[in-house]
């Protein structure tokens, strides 16, 4: 009973996440959302700032703190090893619903793009970015990095086994494809508002300060990630250096 509960909370878990994706594509792109990171300004601009920094904060916080093998330590006396990711991936989900619900447009125009090649371009810089993003979790491993292999291992009554070190396409350029391919989603858009223009530069912030962690963390947990990190570039592949 415990292995079937276990498992049908790590799909629910995939399910909202899988729907909190696509669901943050049309909210970033500005489309088939209902408000979007640009919609209309609703409150006073110094307001909108504090609440959308402290909605960015608070995702920052949880998906970093979660992440550290210390606390994951600490959770599993609580919870499931097995269910360990996908309560992480559950409740970065949580994190970013709460930051659509609650997000304030702040208006401004900071550029605009009118040309219609200028636009094209753009919008197919943005598909890159989320075409990359979505690409590169399953060069690593789409179902390990939502916790459903561990679910599914526990369920078979079979050991997880941790991934070791990959290197896959794009991750023989840089060794962080798929925050390039959030950099793409986030900064690449024909009109960037105000508030598109703090998301973008707190989220390159976050990525920024987040590799370190990960790395420190990965040079412990991957045997080769010391001499893979000396080797390939962080996000800029050297062809462009
Ligand atoms: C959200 S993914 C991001 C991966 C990478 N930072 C990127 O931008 O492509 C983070 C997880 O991927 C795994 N990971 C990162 N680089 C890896 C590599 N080269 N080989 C295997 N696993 C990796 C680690 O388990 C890490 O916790």
């Amino acid at each position: 009973m415990s292995r079937f509960l276990i498992l049908a909370y790590g799909l629910l878990s995939y399910a909202v996440f899988f729907l909190t994706f696509c669901y943050a594509l049309g909210f970033v792109g500005n489309f088939l959302v209902p408000r979007t990171m640009d919609s209309p300004a609703l409150v006073p601009l110094g307001n909108a700032l504090l609440v959308n920094l402290g909605l960015l904060g608070l995702f920052a916080v949880q998906h970093s703190v979660m992440a550290r093998p210390a606390f994951k330590r600490w959770l599993t006396r609580f919870i499931p090893e097995p269910a360990e990711r996908s309560t992480y991936v559950l409740m970065s989900s949580l994190a970013l619903i709460a930051l659509f619900w609650f997000w304030q447009p702040m208006g401004g125009l900071v550029w605009e793009v009118t040309h219609p090649l200028g636009r094209a371009v753009l919008y197919g810089l943005f598909g890159f970015g989320w075409a990359l993003v979505l690409v590169t979790t399953f060069l690593i491993n789409h179902f390990d990095l939502f916790g459903l292999r561990q679910v599914w291992l526990h369920f078979r009554g079979r050991p997880y086994t941790p991934l070791p070190l990959r290197a896959p396409g794009p991750y023989r350029l840089v060794r962080h494809p798929l925050y390039v391919g959030w950099l793409f989603a986030f900064w690449a858009t024909p009109t960037m508002s105000l508030a598109h223009l703090v998301f973008a530069v707190m989220t390159t912030a976050y990525i920024l300060v987040a590799i370190r962690f990960e790395e420190r963390d990965l040079m412990e947990a991957l045997p080769g990630y010391a001499e893979y990190r000396q080797r390939v570039p962080m996000l800029v592949p050297r062809l462009f250096r």
